[in-house]
């Protein structure tokens, strides 16, 4: 019988160390990300966002504690079709289009093309579908990647900074389309180094030096430290955590 905790609840880590090459990166994370929810991971670089991500995809040991995603353990290959992960390097071939690419994916992936035409539009690129990615731009390029993400219909999509050299056009159509994908029902976590993208997240996992400082809606950070952007609030807690 399915528990109801782990319906609702997409990522659990209590007490989460990771170590990369014997150096601990990560240490004592505790949170839970809402099934359906956006979760924003941001903090300075270096402080372990990637290094999160790798281990919810399951690509990363875990040191100590523990992490369960979508219900099971991260490396459990059931849990492979069910998320998407997109890192900061454009991964998809130059010379194929971006329809090509995402077919490509669906069907390395097992899953029908159906959804091509759909994760193509859900990134805004249908009207670039049959333009290799090299005649794209950075930002397009970036998108093509996300496309064949989406192809798989995840359940839970990792997003390493997706905004990263969009201008802000682009990335306002982006989080649009992340929103949408939320009210569908998809997970998603997203790391970014612009504290104001905070705001389109329904919460916030700050970081710093491989710890979490908080996790708390958008809101509730300003609130709480008295300020009314989201640099300041970081700068505010991280004072908070030194003192
Ligand atoms: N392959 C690796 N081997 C050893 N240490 C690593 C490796 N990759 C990252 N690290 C270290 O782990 C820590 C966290 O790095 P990570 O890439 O997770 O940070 P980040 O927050 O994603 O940074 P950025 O915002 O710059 O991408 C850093 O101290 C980094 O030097």
């Amino acid at each position: 019988m399915l528990n109801s905790t782990l319906v609702e609840t997409a990522v659990a880590a209590d007490r989460l160390e990771v170590s990369r090459r014997g150096t601990p990166v990560l240490h004592q994370l505790t949170f839970t990300v809402p099934t359906g929810a956006i979760v924003g991971l941001m903090g300075p670089s270096g402080c372990g966002k990637t290094t999160l991500m790798r281990t919810i995809v399951g690509v990363q040991r875990i040191a100590g504690g523990s992490l369960t995603v979508l219900g099971s353990t991260p490396d459990d290959p059931a849990n492979r079709p069910r998320l998407g992960y997109v890192t900061q390097a454009v991964s998809v071939y130059r010379d194929l289009t971006v329809r090509q690419n995402a077919a490509y994916f669906a069907a390395l992936q097992g899953f029908s093309v159906d959804h091509v035409d759909d994760a193509v539009a859900a990134v805004g690129l249908t009207p670039y579908a049959d333009r290799r990615v090299e005649q794209l731009s950075g930002g397009q390029a970036s998108r093509a990647s996300l496309a064949c993400a989406l192809v798989g219909d995840p359940d839970l999509l990792v997003l390493d900074e997706p905004t990263v050299g969009l201008d802000p056009v682009t990335r306002e159509e982006l989080w649009e389309h992340l929103r949408a994908l939320a009210d569908a029902g998809t997970t998603l976590l997203v790391s970014s180094h612009v504290m104001d993208e905070a705001e389109r997240c329904d919460s916030v996992l700050l970081m710093r030096d491989g710890r979490l400082l908080e996790h708390l809606p958008p809101r509730q950070l300003l609130e709480r430290t008295h300020t009314d952007s989201m640099d300041r609030a970081f700068l505010t807690l991280i004072k908070e955590h030194a003192a």
